[in-house]
């Protein structure tokens, strides 16, 4: 069904409160920035979309692919979504904001039901990226959008494409689609797959598996605070973030707090030392994460990263100056009052 004017204006003013408290875009996530297509980005979207590579498998991207091909796209990406009828959003790195690929939700002609699509550049891909802004898309998709339903296709031979929808729940559904392939200018008969919304509901149920996590910002006596950096190899890795860790059974956060501080930096401190600062609550894509943020002024030992990890002391200004992983930018704030 085409989308009313109204039902198509209340989407846009959703979609329009950038900035705000409630702003539902950019959308973050681990390892990605999702905003939208701006006029500078002519340059990286022509690069990236103009490989057969990314073309040959989609729909819409004609093949060769210009810049003014690019422009066109940015200009009608801005209308449809001032408008409420459609979303595109690109995919940039978090901490370079490098340009990495697209992932466009639409629903114009087909309200309640929106279409997912995504494309990736080839030297993104296999790290599962398309998986990770997906997942997100399909979030804004259902709770701030308002769709009943995510649709998608794939071709026979995209078996990439239909590995990031098996793996965000987008199944077959028996049901079949034409889509006209610009690119190749041939029609393809495709396998719609779907996703509705209580599809959508039980799955993020099962990934709302809440963690604790204590973590500490020590303070200095030039009144800086302790980052450390996210070690290669783990999740989330180069990331800066407070010194702590997860707490296990049968301990108390403060307990846990004195026991990470001690395996990951060699101080030694005491729980009546920690003061209660503030906490993170920001649900990643496989779990929640809790995080109350005590602040530390007294301990005793040398701060030596035991881990091999990075560390900085830092000015309460330059906080935002470090790519945080998305739970902590909110803990900032608290920070910055207390150390003025
Ligand atoms: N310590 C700490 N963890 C944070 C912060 N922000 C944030 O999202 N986290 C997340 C990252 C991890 O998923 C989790 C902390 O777990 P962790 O550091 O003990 O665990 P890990 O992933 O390094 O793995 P491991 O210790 O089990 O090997 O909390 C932060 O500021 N400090």
């Amino acid at each position: 069904m085409p989308i009313t004017e109204a039902e198509a204006g209340a989407i846009a003013g959703r979609l329009a409160e950038e900035g705000g408290c409630g702003a539902a875009l950019p959308l973050v996530t681990d390892r990605l920035v999702l905003r939208p297509p701006r006029p500078d980005d002519v340059a990286a979207v022509a690069a990236l979309a103009g490989a057969w590579s990314v073309a040959r498998f989609t729909a819409r991207i004609p093949h060769p692919y210009t810049e003014a091909d690019a422009r066109d796209w940015i200009c009608l990406e801005a209308g449809l979504r001032a408008r409420g009828e459609g979303l595109a959003l690109l995919l940039t790195d978090r901490t370079g904001g490098t340009v990495m690929g697209a992932v466009s939700v639409d629903w114009k002609q087909t309200w309640p039901a929106a279409e997912l699509g995504f494309w990736l550049g080839e030297a993104f891909r296999g790290r599962g990226l398309a998986e990770e802004a997906g997942r997100a898309m399909l979030r804004l998709a259902f709770e701030t959008i308002g769709v009943t339903e995510v649709f998608a296709s794939a071709h026979p031979e995209n078996t990439a494409s239909q590995r990031v929808q098996d793996a965000l729940g987008i199944r077959p559904d028996g049901r079949r689609m034409r889509v006209r392939a610009v690119a190749r200018n041939e029609t393809w008969d495709l396998a719609r797959r779907s996703m509705d919304r209580a599809a959508w509901e039980s799955d993020r149920a099962a990934r709302a598996r809440l963690l604790l996590v204590v973590a500490a910002a020590l303070v200095d006596a030039d009144g800086r605070v302790l980052l450390t950096r996210r070690p290669e190899g783990k999740p989330m890795a180069g990331l800066w973030e407070f010194p702590g860790g997860k707490v296990q059974d049968g301990e108390t956060p403060e307990r846990a707090l004195v026991r990470e501080l001690e395996e990951e930096l060699g101080i030694d401190t005491r729980t009546s030392c920690l003061a209660p600062l503030t906490f993170a609550s920001h649900a990643y894509e496989s779990f929640h994460l809790l995080m109350p943020l005590f602040v530390l002024r007294t301990w005793t030992g040398r701060v030596t990263p035991r881990e091999g990890q990075e560390i900085a002391w830092v000015r309460a200004a330059r906080l935002r100056d470090y790519p945080m992983p998305a739970a902590d930018p909110p803990l900032i704030p608290a920070l910055q009052d207390l150390l003025g």
